[in-house]
């Protein structure tokens, strides 16, 4: 079998899966790993519009498909938000929603992202 090549990572592609991985171990349940399919969340393609999933944030990654650290953000706060709209407040996937993206949030602080920018440039 001819090998399959591994593309090296760029330095922004490196910079983003370090922060996935550590936005990652804030979700221990896995809640975030993989798209939310209707069949555990009736309805759930219906009434979300733009769903996310650290899967997906993954795949966009090694499709170069993220040019700056920032959409890594928005994608982020999509998925969390996602889940404190779907589901009801006192349900475990909206606090854990709540709490993944209060903690995601210290992850990609504004100081936090800049100083990375920095070792990227
Ligand atoms: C109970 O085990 C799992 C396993 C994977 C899940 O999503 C990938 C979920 C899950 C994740 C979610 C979210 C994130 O809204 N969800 C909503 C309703 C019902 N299930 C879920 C639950």
């Amino acid at each position: 079998l001819a090998k399959i090549e591994e593309k090296e990572q760029t330095p922004l592609q490196e910079a983003l899966s370090q922060l996935i991985r550590q936005l990652q171990r804030k979700d221990p349940s896995a809640f975030f790993s993989f798209p939310v399919t209707d069949l555990i969340a009736p309805a759930y393609s219906l009434i979300i519009k733009r769903p996310m999933d650290f899967s997906t944030i993954k795949e966009k990654v090694k499709k170069e498909l993220y040019q700056s650290l920032e959409e890594l953000k928005l994608d982020f706060k999509t998925m969390c938000e996602n889940a404190m709209i779907y589901n009801k407040p006192d349900t475990i996937y909206y606090k854990a929603a709540k709490k993944l993206l209060h903690s995601g949030m210290k992850i990609l602080s504004t100081e936090r992202l800049d100083s990375l920018k920095q070792s990227i440039e």
